[in-house]
């Protein structure tokens, strides 16, 4: 189906429960990690957050996420339900109480004291310990298991804090797959090179964004109403927004990593 040279793409089938795609391929096959953002959990449906959170191995906080969690979980009335694995940052924000209650229900606290780097930063720097293969046991070395992120709550509030996870994406697309889902969209990091996404029209789209945020580079795409061959494109040049999804199979050949940004609606149930 894909270039062998190609990255795929499943975002939307990874984290959608009981989406058909993913019995066509094995996007499963990479454990998820959930981290959650200092951002409000109103927007999101409780089925929804339900089945990440049961897909997650690992359930990280971001500092004051642990105060959001805490609230949505006594709201509820699932608050032991939801009991995180860790709680990361320099803890500035997480209220005493939340921290007491957690850290009671097993939760570990990792306060990361330097301020030249987020929460959010320091929740992947983390994860990246507990990624950390054991010790040799009879001189042969388990393999270290890069983890997908899942992100609750990236974009919207600060906009020095949305920048900085988009940074933050750019910053780790060769190493690891992080997916955003904030309020009403998807994102993640296409690296440079052939990219094809597979779409489920059900929760993608229709609008979608290329964002050249790492630089000026050369795209080439298939899929979208509004293709591009060969396009330059640059933060101050030209830049793909509110382009439209039209296939099921989008491609994006790049010259540079570059953002990938669509709308994503998981209908809530009993509406
Ligand atoms: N208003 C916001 N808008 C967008 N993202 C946010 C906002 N507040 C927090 N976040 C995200 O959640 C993470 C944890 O939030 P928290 O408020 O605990 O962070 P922080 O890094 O201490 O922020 P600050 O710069 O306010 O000290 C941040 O690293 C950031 O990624
Ligand atoms: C040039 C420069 N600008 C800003 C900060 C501050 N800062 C960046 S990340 C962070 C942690 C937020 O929890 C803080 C306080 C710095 N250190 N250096």
């Amino acid at each position: 189906m894909t270039d062998t040279d190609s990255t795929l793409h499943a975002a939307s089938a990874y984290v959608t429960p009981n989406d058909s795609k993913k019995l066509q391929i094995n996007i499963d096959s990479q454990p998820m990690a959930l981290v959650m953002l200092n951002l409000p959990l109103v927007h999101i449906d409780t089925d929804f957050f339900e089945s990440l959170w049961n897909k997650s191995k690992i359930r990280i906080c971001a500092d004051g996420a642990g105060n959001r969690l805490y609230e949505f979980g006594l709201k509820s009335n699932c608050l032991e339900k939801y009991i995180p694995s860790a709680i990361v940052g320099d803890l500035d924000s997480l209220l005493d109480k939340h921290k007491d209650y957690y850290v009671s229900k097993g939760t570990k606290i990792i306060w990361y004291k330097d301020q030249s780097s987020t929460d959010f930063q320091k929740s992947l720097r983390y994860l990246g310990l507990l990624e950390e293969p054991e010790a040799e046991l009879d001189n042969k070395k388990s393999e270290k298991q890069i983890h997908t992120v899942v992100v609750l709550g990236g974009f919207g509030g600060r906009l020095d804090h949305t920048l900085h996870v988009l940074k933050v994406l750019l910053n780790e697309c060769n190493y690891r797959r992080i997916i955003v889902i904030s309020e009403s969209n998807l994102t993640f990091a296409l690296p440079k090179g052939k990219n094809t996404i597979l779409i489920n029209k059900k929760v993608d789209g229709p609008a979608c964004g290329i964002l050249p945020l790492a630089g000026e580079c050369k795209l080439t795409t298939t899929g979208l109403h509004w293709d591009m061959v060969d396009h330059i494109s640059s933060v101050t040049g030209f830049m793909s927004t509110s382009n439209l999804i039209e296939e099921d199979i989008i491609t994006v050949d790049s010259t540079e990593d570059v953002i990938w940004t669509c709308e994503f609606l998981i209908e809530p149930k009993n509406v």
